[in-house]
Parts: structure tokens; C-alpha cells; sequence
């Protein structure tokens, strides 16, 4: 059967951290934890503008993990050369528009030159290199001639569709059939919840689901309720001299 794992994105601890300008909470930190409680890999996006995570956070978790790490990244010369130093297991490069408030879509493949030099350097350098595009055959086709061995579906649409969301779904599932007939391994992600994943899971030939946004909102409000259990025991023990 093929894999189903699971990639913690972790981005969106470095966004509660950075709200304050300091060093807590820690997205390795949060990264280990995720291990700890069975993820099968870590993704983390070094967006250009740094505005989640930063290039310390990337040093840090490829020290410090004993699961993949997954480097999301622009197709730039400097996030190349950062992949290469730092040599994560996998990178998933990804479109970025400065503005954008998220990954929008997916990589023009067919419309992106130089990309199968990209793909190559960072495959020389030992990188396991995904594509992260649209659930369209054609951009699974451009990525299997740019050399990659993995998409990445973009889910955004799914996920945000109500009464299309059938539709949406029928489009996964043929880019998905298009990646395994051209031998590509097949991972999914971008806005995946509770009620969503169970759909994109469904496709037998997906190997790898990435999900933060949500799972960091769930850790919030999931696990509000233990941090305020601690906070009263040690306010308690501060006041018993303990
Ligand atoms: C490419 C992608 O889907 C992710 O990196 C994810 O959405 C989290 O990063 P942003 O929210 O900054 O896009
Ligand atoms: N590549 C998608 C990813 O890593 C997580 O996306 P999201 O769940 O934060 O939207």
C-alpha cells in the first residue's frame, strides 16, 4: 500500500512568536513535539520576507530532528543556496508573491525556465525535490519533464469550495492518476482540516499530506485548556513557597 504520512508544518508557530519579536513559542520546539506524537516529517516554508520562519529556525531543525525535514522555499538563488548548505531531505519549491497572505496556487511549471536546473542542483546536492502545483495533469506532466520525482497538489481550492467541492476533488484525483502514471510520488497539502483530509485520503496513490494552519489553530484551542490547568498549579506552588 502506499504511504500515508504526515508533515507537521510548523510556520505558523513562528507567526504566534514573531507577533511578539521574541523567542517564544519555539517552532522546533513545537517541530519535537510533533515528532514525539508521530509525525512522519516537518515542514517548514522560508518564505523570502521571513515573515514566519527564519533561517536559524531551518539550522536548528535540521540539527535537532530525528524525522525529514521538508524545506518549502521560492525558486531563488539565495534559497538554493541556503537548501544546499543546510541539505534538508526534501524541498518543495513553491510559488511566492510578496503580498500574498498564503500560497495562493501552485507553480506555473510549464511556464517556469530554468526550473529542471533548479530540480537538477538540488538533486546533485542529495535533496529530494517536489514541485508544489495545481491539481492540473498538464503542470504533473511539465513536472515530470523538470526531473522532479514528487508533486506536491495544492488542496486550497478543494478545501475553500463548498458546492464544487466534488468537482475540485475529481481534479486532485486525475492529476493524482497522471503523477502515478508517470512513476511521480504524489503528496497533498494547503488548508487540510479534520473535515477535508478524509476526502484527499481517500485517493489510494497520495503518499504525503502537509498541514499546519489548522493543526496549529487545533493545538490552540485543544490544548488551551492544559496550559491553563499549568498556569494555576504553578501560580499555586509560587504561592506555597514550592
Ligand atoms: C506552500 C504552502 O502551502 C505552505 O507553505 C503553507 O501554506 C504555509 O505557509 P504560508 O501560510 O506562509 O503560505
Ligand atoms: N505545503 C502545504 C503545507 O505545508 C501546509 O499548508 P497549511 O496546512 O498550513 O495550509
Amino acid at each position: 500500500m502506499t504511504p500515508m504520512r504526515l508533515g507537521v508544518n510548523v510556520d505558523h508557530i513562528a507567526t504566534v512568536r514573531n507577533a511578539r519579536g521574541g523567542t517564544h513559542p519555539d517552532p522546533v520546539a513545537g517541530a519535537l513535539v510533533a515528532e514525539k506524537a508521530g509525525a512522519d516529517g516537518i515542514t517548514a516554508h522560508l518564505r523570502e520576507d521571513r515573515r514566519h520562519i527564519r533561517d536559524d529556525d531551518i539550522r536548528r531543525l535540521k540539527e535537532k530532528l530525528a524525522i525529514p525535514l521538508n524545506l518549502e522555499m521560492a525558486v531563488t538563488e539565495e534559497m538554493v543556496g541556503i537548501a544546499l548548505a543546510t541539505r534538508p531531505h526534501a524541498c518543495c519549491l513553491v510559488p511566492e508573491k510578496r503580498t500574498e497572505v498564503t500560497t495562493e496556487g501552485g507553480l506555473d511549471v510549464k511556464g517556469a525556465a530554468g526550473l529542471a536546473d533548479t530540480v537538477a542542483r538540488l538533486a546533485d546536492g542529495g535533496i529530494r525535490v517536489s514541485l508544489f502545483i495545481d491539481p492540473d495533469v498538464a503542470q504533473v506532466e511539465a513536472a515530470h519533464r523538470a526531473g522532479a520525482p514528487v508533486v506536491e497538489l495544492h488542496t486550497g481550492s478543494y478545501c475553500e469550495a463548498t458546492a464544487t467541492r466534488p468537482a475540485e476533488l475529481a481534479r486532485i484525483e486525475q492529476a493524482a492518476e497522471a503523477a502515478e502514471a508517470l512513476g511521480l510520488e504524489c503528496h497533498a497539502g494547503h488548508g487540510l482540516t479534520f473535515d477535508t483530509v478524509g476526502g484527499v485520503a481517500a485517493i489510494p496513490t497520495i503518499a504525503e499530506f502537509n498541514i499546519g494552519h489548522f493543526l496549529i489553530g487545533e493545538a490552540i484551542t485543544m490544548g488551551l485548556a492544559a496550559a491553563i490547568t499549568e498556569m494555576r498549579r504553578r501560580i499555586v506552588q509560587g504561592r506555597l513557597g514550592q
